[in-house]
């Protein structure tokens, strides 16, 4: 082997282990590089894992929290809209039914209809501890109620399900009902498949007149009403000035309209007519408190009206909650309806609270300070609207009618304006005449009584229980009628026509206006007889005249026959063209004017021009009735009176006068020997309480007969002439001869006897001494020195027969021209008549009579020329008559014993 080649393969073989080794070292290399790349590898791959794990649990930590935030949020949303709802919907209009009751709110709120199904929060897969105490739920979450707006909002509109749709409408009218004042919210009903039977729950409220049914056939007009009410609503009480009642309530805090809820119950489909009356009311409704319920009829979307879809369980919706579902609220617990409603029908029928009569008076210090030269006005009463109604008699309107059924308040409204009158105007101002012809003593309180000696100083004149006694009222109208004589007179003087030109023309003249209340002025009209014709010949005069002469009238009447009994005399109703219209008077208002039939409790319509519709004024009326807030306005005054003004004059028609108490009997004097004594018989029924009086002056006929069976009255008629005619002389200057034939009368005749000193007593046992007696002063020539007055009770009993009887007649008929005076007690016209001799005999020796119980036509011969009196016998009253001086009878009133 070659050198060469030996060295050549030496080269080659350490060309390839040096390649080799390099290899080798490469090798290496690589392998390490690959055991730090996997190092690497497995370090970044622990790392990532780790990175995950740790990412992952910062997630799932986030996703908790972000779960319990959302959670929270929601719950706090829930609890706000919760809250939201509260105060939508507080007390009854959002209340459950198990703890519902009712509360009247200030304004009106949403209602309740159900909750709205809010999404509830998912639980969590896997539960952290301590994240949720337990599972987000019901129990957590505030219930959201699905509220609808009604009052003065809008219409709702209940479609799906029908019976649940009834138990909804049934909850929206109990929850609107709770929710207003008594008598504010007024459903009316229209139910035509079930007849009302779906809302049979609310007949308590019926007879209040809260709730009304219109049967099958009266949509239209039911329709067509609820428009009317809204035109009248805009054009009278909106009036431009509000556009919705809501916006006058929150201007004025009044609500002067109920709202009125109409729920229509389905039924057959509508007409044209209809239809679009309905959809009138759907859009101009709500602002003027027409609120439409409507279930079972078709109508179309638009913005006000709710529409509620009825489900059972979470199925049903509201429209104004988009899709969330809603679970409804079953139907009111029958007993919680019937229990408001009858509460609410119980409230409205008592009424609203009373006004106390404060609010017509002027401040206390502030009273009397107004001039009635042209008229007198007060105010009345606040009107439902807010304003004052201010009332004024004057040229126009002169006089008032007053109308309202018994227990309407008449009285109340009289004393309220008398009030209001009296505490402005002084009693120099306005002077007061008061006539009551209702049985009761209502107008007394203005008079002085025994446990009140204070009297309103305005009132001139009272009277009370004259129902019975007409002829005060015609009294009361003759007085008046002197009275407008006498300011016409004076203003003719003057040269004036009217009261005010007469006060500027005499400004120290003393020219109040009267104003004459008469209560219960048709009991003074009743009857065909001369007093009714008398009287509305004087009312006539009066109303006509009195108006420019300050003389005001004011009659009322609770009966409808009152007002009508003037309705034949046009020309006086004419006058009176101020009309107060209590709560369901009839016919004092015009005949379209049917504003008194919806009155609530104390309120009037007042109306300046004879009724017609368009001067209606309703005002609410305080109380005056209440004793207690009188008394302290009537105190007042009462102190204030001018040192001058005396009581009132107070006729009371129960009571018996007593001479003593008489101004005539009082001013009479004991003369020498009057030429015309004067007998006074009882009072009169006038104005100036006088006496009624027979003169028995020397001449024929100069006897008075007291005619009747009632001897108590004869016997106290007998004891008036007896008294007043011995006071008028001195001793002995008359003789006063007593004759008793009656045992009945004996006490009576015996107590006369001793009032008049020096006075002889006959009985049966010695009459015939003074009859004797007598018939010789009768037949005597020899001027009498002294008048002889033989008082005689029982004239019909005497003894003696025919002899004694004539020796009575020659007395009767020749003893006067000496005289002689009989003044006798017959038990009967009868008797009378045989005793003058018989019935053909003349009967003018009686120039004076007083007839107790005989009837009228008996009196006839006594009552020469003129037919028979007037007279219906009543007691301890008595028809008196004297041709001397008398052109009819007058009715007069005995004096008791005093
Ligand atoms: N405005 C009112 N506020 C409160 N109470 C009133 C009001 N008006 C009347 N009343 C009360 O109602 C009752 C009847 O009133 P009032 O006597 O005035 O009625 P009337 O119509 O005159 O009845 P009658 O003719 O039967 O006497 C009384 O108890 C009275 O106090």
């Amino acid at each position: 082997m070659a050198e060469s080649t030996k060295n050549r393969v030496m080269e080659i073989r350490a060309g390839l282990s040096h390649a080799l080794g390099a290899a080798q070292i490469a090798l290496a290399r690589a392998q390490d590089a690959a055991e730090a790349a996997e190092a690497r590898y497995q370090r970044v791959k622990a790392a990532a894992g780790a990175r995950r794990r740790k990412l992952a649990a910062a997630r799932d930590e986030r996703t908790v929290e972000i779960d319990a935030w959302h959670d929270g949020e929601l719950a706090a949303l829930a609890g706000v809209a919760a809250a939201a709802a509260d105060r939508a919907a507080p007390g009854a209009a959002g209340e459950q039914w198990h703890r519902w009751e009712v509360t009247p709110l200030e304004r009106p709120a949403e209602l309740r209809v159900g909750r709205l199904m809010l999404p509830e929060a998912p639980v969590p897969a896997r539960e952290p501890a301590g994240a949720w105490a337990s599972p987000p739920g019901e129990a957590d979450m505030p219930e959201v109620p699905a509220l609808v707006a009604l009052l003065d909002q809008g219409h709702i509109v209940v479609e799906g399900d029908r019976r649940t749709g009834d138990d909804v409408v049934a909850g929206l009218l109990l929850r609107a009902l709770g929710t207003s004042p008594a008598g504010t919210v007024q459903i009316i009903g229209y139910d035509p498949e079930s007849l009302g039977g779906g809302l049979a729950g609310f007949a308590p409220l019926a007879p209040a007149g809260v709730l009304t049914f219109v049967g099958p056939g009266g949509l239209e007009k039911l329709l067509d009403d609820l428009v009317g009410h809204v035109r009248r609503i805009n054009e009278t009480v909106l009036a431009g000035e509000y556009t919705s009642l809501r916006e006058l309530h929150l201007a004025t805090r009044r609500r002067p309209e109920p709202w009125r809820v109409a729920v229509l119950l389905g039924g057959p489909e509508l007409s044209r007519h209809e239809r679009s009356q309905l959809d009138r009311l759907l859009r101009t409704g709500a602002a003027c408190g027409v609120h439409l319920v409507i279930r079972g009829l078709a109508v179309q979307a638009e913005p006000g009206i709710e529409f509620v879809v009825a489900a059972p369980g979470d199925e049903a919706r509201i429209e104004s909650a988009g899709s969330l579902p809603v679970r409804l609220d079953g139907a009111p617990p029958p007993t919680v309806v019937t229990a408001t409603c009858r509460r609410i029908a119980e409230a409205v029928a008592a009424g609203p609270a009373p006004v106390a009569l404060d609010s017509l008076l002027p401040e206390a210090g502030a009273e009397w300070r107004e001039s009635s030269a042209t008229g007198v006005t007060a105010p009345l009463g606040d009107s439902p609207q807010g304003p004052r109604v201010m009332v004024t008699l004057s040229d126009y309107p002169p006089h008032a009618l007053i109308a309202g059924p018994s227990g309407t308040g008449k009285t109340n409204f009289i004393y309220a304006w008398m009030g209001a009158l009296a505490a402005r105007y002084s009693p120099d101002e306005l002077a007061f005449y008061l006539l009551d012809f209702k049985e009761g003593v209502s107008f007394a309180r203005f008079a002085p009584g025994r446990r009140d000696p204070s009297w309103l100083p305005h009132v001139r004149l009272v009277g009370v229980n004259v129902n019975t006694d007409r002829e005060f009222g015609l009294a009361l109208l003759r007085f008046l009628g002197g009275e407008l004589r006498r300011r016409a007179d004076v203003a003719k003087q003057h040269e004036v026509t009217n009261l005010a030109e007469l006060r500027a023309e005499d400004p120290e003249g003393s020219w109040p206006r009267i104003v004459a209340v008469v209560d219960e002025f048709q009991i003074l009209l009743s009857g065909r007889d001369a007093v009714s014709a008398e009287a509305v010949d004087l009312l006539e005069d009066l109303a006509r005249r009195g108006r420019s002469q300050g003389i005001h009238l004011i009659l009322a009447s609770q009966d409808v026959s009152g007002i009508e009994a003037l309705w034949g005399r046009p020309a006086l109703v004419a006058q009176f063209s101020l009309r107060i219209a209590l709560p369901r008077a009839r016919r004092v208002l015009a005949e379209t004017n049917a504003a008194a039939d919806s009155l609530p409790r104390y309120h009037a319509v007042v109306n300046a021009d004879s009724g017609a519709p368009e001067a209606n004024r309703v005002v609410r009326v305080p109380a005056a009735g209440d004793r207690e807030q009188w008394s302290s306005l009537q105190h007042r005054l009462w102190r204030r009176r001018p040192a001058d003004q005396g009581p009132p004059r107070l006729f009371d028609g129960d009571v018996i006068p007593k001479l003593a108490d008489s101004p005539d009997f009082r001013e009479m004097r004991a003369a020498e020997s009057p030429a015309a004594p004067i007998a006074l018989l009882g009072e009169t029924i006038d104005v100036e309480s006088r006496s009624a009086r027979t003169v028995l002056r020397r001449a024929p006929g100069r006897n008075l007969a007291v005619i009747g069976t009632r001897v108590d009255e004869a016997c106290a008629i007998l004891a008036t002439a007896g008294r007043s005619l011995a006071a008028q002389f001195g001793p002995d200057g008359a003789r006063i001869s007593v004759v008793c034939l009656d045992q009945d009368a004996r006490a009576a005749a015996e107590a006369l006897h001793a009032r008049i000193p020096g006075s002889g007593w006959y009985d049966a046992e010695n009459l015939n001494w003074l009859m004797e007696d007598a018939v010789a002063e009768a037949n005597g020539t020899w001027p009498a020195d002294r008048p002889h007055f033989i008082l005689i009770y029982a004239a019909d009993a005497l003894p003696g027969g025919r002899a004694t009887a004539e020796q009575l007649q020659t007395v009767l008929r020749q003893g006067p021209e000496r005289r002689l005076h009989v003044l006798g007690w017959w038990r009967g016209a009868g008797l009378l008549r045989d005793a003058l001799g018989g019935p053909a005999s003349r009967t003018d020796a009686i120039g004076a009579w007083v007839a107790l119980d005989v009837h009228g036509s008996e009196l006839s011969p006594y009552y020469p020329g003129q037919g028979a009196p007037n007279w219906y016998p009543r007691p301890w009253r008595a028809l008196h008559f004297d041709r001397s001086v008398h052109r009819g009878a007058e009715v007069i009133i005995p004096y008791g014993n005093s």
